[in-house]
């Protein structure tokens, strides 16, 4: 993937991002060379996706080390900036993965924690090939339709929300390379709109069939049988395999097992967090008032006042989660193959 396409990159002095607010409209970068400005734009969603704001955190390290050289901080300044870099965003298991992994190679110097987010980047790229194969080949035998097939796909899984060609917008991508993908219905994902800003625009500049449709249709999308299946990524697993996923996954789960479709997870094995028997113990971020209310939306009259309920994610018990697709291998949770039973 060129460069000005891929989420996150480091130019060599700053950490380039795509500024995923400004999309569909406008393509711009951010070129990020301090802690603070990578804080706000991962918790406003300049960058995002799990896998994305790994890398993007890691690279926040080697910003943090620069820092404390040129501003001469304290050992405890430094580690306080990694403390808030870790808990920019609560859900997503990977931003704290990849800080840690980064910040533990701090005492070998810039260098060793430089090439420690390169290694997790590229982790993240051979990771999305796997999975794309993978998932590709364990849809087409499952469904085993004889024609392409229909997905249901929700928020933004793509390039966008990874360091290469996505977790479930990954296996999209390689059964449309295929000739195996007929359409993708693609989930708006309110309030932000990471599908019908951010997985239409990815699918759009390859020319992948798809339909944007606003969440609430994606129960009867499902139960009417206008998919095939549904696939979606996650920001944290647990040892059972329940998933923690954007806001709207677990409808969309609840659907697929009345109407006996297969309902798919994928994501890296860096998505699980298996010290988390599970989900009931993930922590959900709460996200504002005005991402719901958007005024502009003519949502709510000036002067009346309500109150938001505005959760970024909520957990698919494994129970549902027909398959886990990871560059590791398939697991058919909800038949009893658990990732806590299958790896450390
Ligand atoms: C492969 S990205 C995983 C995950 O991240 C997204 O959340 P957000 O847009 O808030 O960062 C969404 O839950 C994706 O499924």
């Amino acid at each position: 993937m060129s460069h000005e396409l891929r989420a996150v990159s480091w130019t060599g002095t700053a950490l380039s991002l795509i500024d995923q607010t400004a999309l569909p409209r406008t393509l711009r970068r951010l070129d990020v060379r301090d802690v603070d400005t990578l804080i706000d734009a991962i918790v406003r969603l300049a960058v995002r996706g799990a896998p994305a704001i790994g890398a993007a955190g890691a690279y926040g390290v080697a910003l943090a080390v620069d820092q404390a050289r040129r501003e001469n901080w304290t050992e405890r300044a430094l580690a306080d900036a990694v403390a808030r870099l870790r808990a920019a965003r609560p859900t997503a298991v990977n931003l704290a993965v990849c800080v840690d992994r980064a910040a533990a190679r701090i005492p070998e110097g810039p260098d060793a924690v430089l090439a420690e987010a390169g290694t997790i980047v590229r982790e993240d790229l051979a990771a999305n090939r796997a999975m794309a194969a993978a998932g590709a080949d364990w849809l087409v035998e499952r469904v085993d339709a004889g024609r392409p097939l229909r997905i249901l796909t929700h928020c933004n899984t793509g390039a966008l929300a990874t360091a290469g060609i996505g977790t479930a917008l990954g296996v999209i991508r390689e059964l449309h390379g295929r000739g195996l993908l007929e359409t993708v219905y693609v989930d708006e994902t309110r309030p932000l709109l990471q599908g019908s800003r951010l997985t239409a625009w990815e699918l759009a500049q390859e020319g992948i069939p798809h339909q944007v449709q606003v969440d609430a249709a994606a129960a009867s999308t499902v139960v009417g049988g206008l998919v095939d299946a549904a696939i979606v990524g996650a920001d944290r697993i647990t040892r059972n395999g329940d998933t923690a996923n954007k806001t709207g996954t677990l409808g969309i789960a609840l659907a697929c097992a009345h109407a006996g479709m297969p309902f798919v997870v994928a994501a890296p094995t860096s998505t699980l967090d298996l010290a988390t028997a599970t989900g009931a113990s993930i922590r959900i971020e709460q996200r504002g008032e005005d991402e719901v209310l958007n005024p502009a939306a003519g949502a709510v009259p000036d002067g009346i006042r309500s109150r938001v309920h505005n959760p970024a994610f909520d957990v698919t018990p494994g129970a549902l989660v027909t398959a886990l697709v990871t560059e590791r291998g398939v697991l058919e949770v909800a038949s009893g193959e658990l990732p806590g039973d299958h790896w450390t």
